[in-house]
């Protein structure tokens, strides 16, 4: 059978193969493996043929499709198979492990498998291990692997929440011993002891004395703490926590009331789209000046009308940027769009369209002076689309009468995007001077050259835990630096010298043209005595200048401007 044939869905949208792994029929699983059958598509519910072999439970099915996926692809698309998540956000190995199906997630663990994905409750599989196994082997071996068992779920629960809920002692005692946080609060504050039934109980005396050695060493591990479960409101397809680092904590050694409070959470709207909410933005959504396709063939070719205004598909098939793309002059993107005749499933150029689908943390930053910043909760592989920059399309002009600058990124032709009142995870984004992700100009629900969507994208692989910053460029530091530098502590920061001292600041002057191209830097000519140019958010790294002559407004550099 042709590789078309062999793919084709039942009207329960599963393929032959995945049949076969429901049934446990190994030698004909081997036998569409060795027909080059798609191991990789989703059937129902989202799941793969590894999903279903996980579920079973037969070992051999899934050494079978490991190998023979892991013989015909590279190793980036290997990863992206075994770490495949679900509908729920579940990857093969969370299936595993919640039925006790060990050797499984043995398997997977030494294929590479990612221990730490989290699924859309923002449990890892350490949860849903801790809540239905009775033996510790599946634990064991998880915990030998290195799996972070400090990880909050939506609720604030750890699996050491999870262990005292069910009063396992042994679970208690095998999380302790790998680190388990006794002094996590879960969103209704309470502490892992606190959710143990009965303080009677084996497991409230473990837990207890525990928590009494450690009182001894109270820094030994870094804590953190919930402050909003969700910051996208169910916006996004996972759950985004921001969380506080135990350093400002009220009662903390050497911290006081006072300075516990440094870091406010900000106060704006989640959106998922750029918003326009001033009468002279106009957008032209006319479809008569769009490029649209009539493919059939899911948008890979040249014959696509949108990837060849593009001048070629930039995506591959995993959906991440292909090898050849310039990282350094970013080429336009064009999706394809609503009114396009080709399948939305099929279609290969459609990334940025389909939202944010890495788990994102906002974090409180070591150096409170930055404020919150975003960090990755898994690897992200090189190319791959991150999330937009939304909030209000302004004019230049309206820009101009803000006071708070922090949040601009310009989009050129007098326009440009502030994540101030209303923005995403975005908005949350710190600089770096070796960072991690670029801004490309993506359109897909119009082509009007002077809105793209600004999509960030990954210019290097990323760690699980890593903060994603990208450059802010020159022209905002040649301005913002006379008022603070860059905490970004990278080897090669240029921008890390002490700003000027206030009383040269008074009479310094900051315009257009010392400044360099005005799409960068917008002056404002109401003379404004008093401005405040660094984020609001930041309560104690705000900056009030006094300024003798016109206020700055400094958007973010686009560098992906031609
Ligand atoms: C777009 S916001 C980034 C999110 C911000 N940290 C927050 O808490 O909302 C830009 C502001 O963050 C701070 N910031 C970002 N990167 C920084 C860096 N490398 N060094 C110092 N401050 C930084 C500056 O106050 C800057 O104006």
């Amino acid at each position: 059978a042709t590789p078309d044939v062999i793919n084709i869905l039942d009207r329960e949208l599963r393929t032959a193969v995945m049949c076969a792994v429901k049934e446990e029929k190994c030698d004909l699983v081997n036998l569409f493996a060795q027909s080059r059958a798609d191991l990789a598509i989703k059937g129902p519910d989202g799941r793969t043929v590894l999903h279903i072999a996980a579920q079973t439970g037969n070992l051999e099915i899934t050494q079978l499709l490991v190998f023979s996926y892991k013989a015909s692809k590279n190793i980036s698309n290997f990863l992206s198979f075994i770490n495949a998540q679900d509908d729920g956000g579940w990857t093969a190995m969370v299936w595993a492990a919640e039925l006790g199906h060990t050797g499984i997630v043995s398997l997977l663990l030494q294929q590479g498998a990612d221990p730490n994905i989290c699924d859309n409750d923002n449990n890892t599989v350490l949860h849903w291990a801790a809540l239905h196994n009775n033996d510790l082997d599946t634990i064991t071996i998880l915990l030998q692997a290195g799996i972070n068992c400090n990880i909050q779920n939506i609720e604030g629960e750890t699996p050491l929440h999870i262990a005292c809920h069910h009063s396992s002692t042994r679970l208690c005692i095998a999380l302790i011993a790998n680190g388990a946080d006794l002094l996590l609060r879960n969103r209704s504050d309470e502490l892992p002891y606190d959710c143990i039934p009965n303080e009677d109980s084996e497991c409230a005396r473990t837990v207890g004395f525990n928590m009494q050695m450690r009182a001894f060493h109270p820094r030994d591990f870094q804590r953190t703490r919930i402050v909003c479960g969700d910051i996208s409101n169910g916006r996004e397809l996972r759950p985004i926590q921001a969380l506080r680092n135990d350093i400002n904590f009220e009662g903390s050694e050497g911290v006081s009331a006072d300075e516990s409070d440094q870091i406010m959470w900000p106060d704006f709207r989640y959106i998922t789209d750029t918003i326009i909410l001033q009468n002279s933005v106009q957008i032209d959504k006319r479809v008569s000046q769009m490029r649209i396709c009539t493919c059939m063939d899911g948008c890979s070719t040249d014959q696509c009308q949108c990837t060849g205004a593009s001048v070629q598909c930039w995506y591959t098939a995993e959906g991440r940027l292909c090898s050849d793309f310039n990282y350094d002059d970013p080429a336009l993107i064009f999706e394809c769009n609503d009114v396009c005749g080709c399948n939305k499933l099929s279609c290969k150029n459609r990334v940025v369209q389909n939202g944010v689908r890495i788990p994102l943390q906002v974090i409180e930053c070591e150096d409170s002076f930055k404020g919150w910043g975003v960090r990755s909760l898994i690897p992200v592989p090189k190319g791959s689309f991150v999330a937009g920059y939304v909030g209000e399309i302004l004019t230049d002009l309206e820009a101009d009468r803000r006071m708070d600058d922090s949040y601009f990124f310009d989009l050129g032709h007098n326009h440009c995007i502030d994540a101030n009142y209303y923005g995403n995870v975005s908005r949350f984004f710190n600089h770096s001077c070796e960072p991690n992700i670029i801004p490309v100009r993506v359109f897909y629900e119009h082509q009007d050259y002077r809105f793209p969507k600004i999509a960030f994208f990954t210019c290097r692989e990323i760690e699980a835990g890593e903060e994603i910053c990208f450059d802010y460029g020159d022209k905002f530091w040649l301005v913002k630096n006379r008022y603070f530098s860059c905490k970004c502590l990278t080897p090669s920061c240029r921008y890390s010298h002490k700003p000027l001292e206030n009383g040269e600041l008074a009479t310094d002057s900051v315009t257009a043209s010392n400044v360099g191209n005005i799409n960068d830097v917008t002056t404002n000519n109401s003379a404004t005595p008093t401005a405040v140019v660094s984020s609001t958010l930041v309560n104690s790294a705000a900056t009030t200048v006094t300024m003798t002559t016109s206020t700055p407004v400094i958007h973010l550099v686009d560098q992906t401007q031609p």
